[in-house]
């Protein structure tokens, strides 16, 4: 059986005019990410990561190339329309939680559950990341882990099609980078939610379906992981 390509990229380059000085951020990537997948996007500091992904989720736009989510070109759609495909499809995480510290645990969730269609009941996000019991906690009397933890809540809580998530273990300690990774491979376990990771850790990567790596700009290299790592018996 031949699995659905999500997001089917084609020679994207992203190019940034800074005063006189380009910077090639990506310099004709092609990729394919498959339905339900997890993808690790691997690579050094500097070297598009970011850049990818936020073309992906709709966030940029490229300089040249294609960009398809399912049989929508998101290079041919109008702010607009992107706002409405981040809305209807796109759960994403990124390194700093960015939770509203007047709102709870709960509340943060309702946000979006609120504006989205066929949300999932915020009680029922807490607890696929295992904090129903802090539902009531404002982010302050939460961990750095568990606020990421309310984040990526907040992102699957509309059920997205695909879950971005851009160094979501960035700012933790190993044992809760861990903790954060496994409710991330959870969600893709159990919702099917196609799902791209983005770090600069290859311990990370063992954990993956599929490993992209990046460097300047470019594919260096994609791998299949024969066997899985459980998040819980990585260590760095
Ligand atoms: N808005 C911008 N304006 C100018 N240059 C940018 C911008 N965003 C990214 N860049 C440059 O593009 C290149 C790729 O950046 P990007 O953030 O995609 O890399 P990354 O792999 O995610 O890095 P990191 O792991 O450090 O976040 C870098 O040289 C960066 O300085």
């Amino acid at each position: 059986m031949t699995k659905t390509a999500v997001f089917r990229a084609v020679d994207i380059t992203k190019t940034y005019q800074m005063g006189e000085v380009q910077v090639r951020a990506l310099r004709g990537v092609s990729l394919e990410l498959f339905e339900g997948e997890f993808v690790v996007l691997l690579g050094a500091s500097g070297s598009g990561k970011s850049t990818l992904l936020n073309i992906l989720g709709g966030l940029d736009v490229p300089t040249s190339g294609t960009v398809h989510y399912l049989d929508n070109e998101l290079t041919a759609s109008d702010q607009g329309m992107l706002t409405r495909y981040r809305r209807d499809h796109v759960g994403f995480v990124f390194q700093f939680y960015n939770l509203i510290p007047s709102l709870t645990a709960r509340e943060n969730v309702e946000l979006i559950t609120e504006i989205a269609d066929s949300p999932m009941d915020s009680l029922d996000a807490l607890d696929l990341v295992d904090l129903r019991e802090r539902a009531d906690h404002f982010p302050a009397q939460l961990s750095g882990g568990e606020q990421q933890r309310v984040a990526i809540a907040r992102a699957i809580a509309k059920n997205p099609d695909v879950l971005l998530c851009d160094e979501p273990t960035g700012a933790l300690d190993v044992k809760t980078g861990i903790v954060v990774l496994e409710a991330i491979a959870l969600i893709n376990r159990k919702l099917g939610t196609t799902t791209a990771v983005i770090t600069h850790n290859a311990e990370i990567a063992k954990m993956a379906d599929r490993v992209i790596s990046l460097s300047n700009g470019q594919i260096a290299g994609v791998e299949k992981n024969t066997t899985k790592i459980q998040a819980n018996v990585l260590s760095w």
